[in-house]
């Protein structure tokens, strides 16, 4: 049995090498995007330090008594996600028809074992931001915005290089993601036994795939974390933590929607993880992780654009706006 390996870029031959350095890397990436979904990208500009500051700012919020983080919950339905999403809030198996499809029948709503914190970007007026009070975590906020701001920057950074790698006019893709409306999130996956993920209607997170253009996680050291193996549908190999300071990176709905298809979005979940040392009296130990949704200017169409659409290829999804089709998709999440 082959199992398949998700291929590793060095990302600082994009950022900083020769020409000749960067094509190769804007290639290598889009053929990584492209065959799986996935890419990990090494010296990708966010040091391991600060890397080390989501976790223990991961540790600091999660932690905070449930009393706190209920002034900043959110609601579900439509409008995008800000705040707090209580375990049990969030349910990406309705997103997949497989998964009930494979899950036992008549065992109930298939839930995620997670809870986590989500943030637009800064002063968003249309889904204003929820921090925490200075009071109730000082600094949180700060540390927040100054990652996104990071975050977002070597988002544009893979999406020019994207442009580099399919040959695209400069700025067609970068332009369509500015000003910001981008997501950033926080993970904690508590502490789960064994036996509550046999009963087949718990996972920490079902199998789907995320709505922006590209998603960018970082996953702490337990790893959990599975992609897609396409050439067995439905099926799923662990990424596991290689120790590198790597992000992961995949490739979402929009993005399969702008190209037509050729790039498909990459489908994710998080399972146990694979090492069965990680599991200690029958419990799998909290996991944290962190994604940034890097999304179209809402106003922004999620019809194919016209590189992508050819007399053989004609467009395969209508024009609606980036806003329009994000509230669309959450709704189905609740
Ligand atoms: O925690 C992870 O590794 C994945 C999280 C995820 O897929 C999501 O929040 O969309
Ligand atoms: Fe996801």
């Amino acid at each position: 049995m082959t199992v398949i390996q998700l291929p590793f870029v060095d990302f600082s031959l994009f950022l900083h090498g020769t020409a000749d350095q960067r094509g190769k890397a804007a290639k290598q990436l889009v053929d990584s995007f492209v065959n799986h979904g996935f890419v990990r990208l090494q010296k990708h500009g966010i040091s391991r330090d600060f890397v080390q500051q989501i976790w223990e700012w991961d540790r600091a919020f999660f932690g905070l008594p449930e009393e706190v983080k209920m002034k900043i919950v959110h609601h579900p339905g439509s409008d995008l996600q800000r705040g707090w999403s209580r375990k049990g809030t969030e349910t990406t198996s309705k997103l997949f028809k497989e998964n009930a499809e494979n899950s036992p029948k008549g065992k109930g709503e298939l839930l995620d074992e997670k809870e986590h914190f989500d943030c637009g970007p800064h002063g968003d007026i249309e889904f204003p931001n929820k921090f925490p009070s200075d009071k109730d975590l000082p600094g949180f906020k700060e540390f927040i915005e100054k990652y996104f701001d990071m975050v977002q920057g070597v988002s544009l950074e893979i999406m020019r290089a994207c442009e580099v790698g399919f040959g695209l006019p400069e700025n067609s893709l970068v332009g369509l993601c500015t000003p910001a409306a981008s997501e950033l999130r926080m993970l904690h996956y508590p502490p789960v036994s064994l036996e509550r993920l046999e009963t087949g209607t718990i996972k920490r997170a079902w199998p789907h795939t995320d709505f922006g253009i590209i998603t960018l996680l970082f996953q702490d050291g337990l790893g959990g974390l599975e992609f897609e193996d396409r050439n067995k549908p439905f099926t799923f190999v662990p990424i596991l933590p290689s120790g590198e300071n790597e992000l992961i990176v995949n490739t979402s709905q929009t993005f399969q929607r702008w190209t037509n298809d050729v790039v498909k979005a990459g489908l994710h979940q998080v399972n146990v993880p694979p090492h069965m040392s990680a599991i200690t009296d029958g419990y799998i130990p909290e996991r944290y992780s962190s994604v940034f949704f890097l999304k179209a200017h809402r106003e922004v169409s999620v019809g194919p654009i016209e590189q992508f659409v050819t007399e053989d290829r004609p467009a395969i999804y209508p024009d609606i706006t980036a806003l329009q089709y994000q509230q669309e998709m959450t709704g189905i999440l609740y």
